[in-house]
């Protein structure tokens, strides 16, 4: 009898997850990282489940065109702004995710990519190693400390929180936070919750680390970006399109903002010939902030045992409730 089929839409996926899956379904592994629309739409009919990234669009058509065995996506994130809900609940599909593994992480990533942006680590490490560490002023490669700083975080979800704890540490002097709900654990940290405009406004640092919807999408806009400070730095882990780009790339270049440090950025990649690629005030990383060996494998392995539990008829252990 034949098994249900699985496709990886992404090679070397770490072994101990493609194992999991093996013992279990018929695994199709394809052998690219970023897999096309095209390429996916040929490999999906028939299949029972697909194991996904947010570089995957999951639309109607894809699913659509996997066919009525398909019953199961698993995405290897946290976020699920690629994967079309209303599309998933029509077809009765359900969705696996990646939460709270990679909190930690993630949290990392953003205080790092802070650092980095802030003082102007990549501009430096680029001067040394293009000659131009040589008759320095005092002031050179200087950029702003995080100590004494107001710190302002836009959504404080499970990573919001896990970066607020770690920048507390650097004695900042507040912290301002936006979110639908109080959050206990933020405010005695001392956290302050605030609107997105009164944020944007006081923070020194604006640190975006909310989920992509509808109501989120260039949360980050025009008349937000002209509302921060001149010497705002501005960091993002969430999504490229929380920001109006093109607004972004503007201010920055008229010097209206400090600088921007970008985990996501749109599209991704970002084509070479970007204005953000040329920029000294911008860090720009490749949407690596889950990016550790130990929290990509527990990623792939919660991805993995999410869509077993699908075929077993079991309690996914992280499913998306739409
Ligand atoms: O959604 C996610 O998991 C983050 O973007 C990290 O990849």
């Amino acid at each position: 009898m034949s098994r249900p089929k699985v496709l990886v839409a992404m090679k070397l996926v770490p072994e101990i997850a493609i194992d999991l899956l093996r013992k279990r379904f018929d695994v199709e592994v394809c052998d690219s990282i970023l897999v096309t629309q095209a390429e996916l739409m040929k490999k999906v009919p028939g299949k029972f489940a697909i194991f996904c990234s947010p570089a995957n669009k999951i639309d109607e058509e894809l699913i659509k065109t996997a066919g009525p065995s398909l019953k199961v996506v698993g995405t290897i994130s946290v976020g699920y702004d690629h994967v079309d809900l209303s599309a998933m609940k029509k077809y009765g599909i359900r969705l696996g995710y990646t939460p709270d593994v990679l909190t930690e992480t993630v949290a990392e990533t953003t205080v790092g990519l802070l650092i980095a942006t802030t003082r102007r680590f990549f501009e430096a490490n680029h001067a040394v190693k293009t000659g131009g560490w040589k008759d320095v002023t005092l002031l050179w490669m200087c950029g702003r400390g995080i100590r004494n700083s107001v710190v302002g975080i836009v959504g404080c979800g499970n990573i919001g929180t896990s970066i607020a704890k770690k920048l507390k540490a650097f004695e900042i002097s507040q912290l301002l936070y936006t979110s639908r709900t109080e959050k206990p654990a933020v405010n005695a940290l001392g956290g302050k919750l605030v609107t997105i405009d009164e944020l944007v406004e006081q923070s020194d640092f604006i640190i975006l680390s909310i989920a992509l919807n509808e109501d989120t999408k260039f949360i980050i806009n025009k008349e937000r970006i002209a509302k921060m400070k001149s010497h705002a730095v501005l960091v993002n882990i969430g999504r490229g399109g929380l920001i109006d780009q093109d607004a972004l790339i503007e201010a920055l270049q008229e010097n209206r903002i400090g600088g921007a440090g970008l985990d996501v950025m749109t599209p991704e990649p970002l084509p070479l010939d970007s204005p953000l690629m040329k920029m000294d005030n911008v860090v720009l990383l490749p949407h690596i902030g889950s990016a550790s060996v130990e929290t990509r494998t527990e990623m792939a392995i919660l991805t993995a045992n999410n869509i077993i539990a699908v075929l077993d008829n079991t309690v996914m252990p992280k499913e998306v409730q739409f």
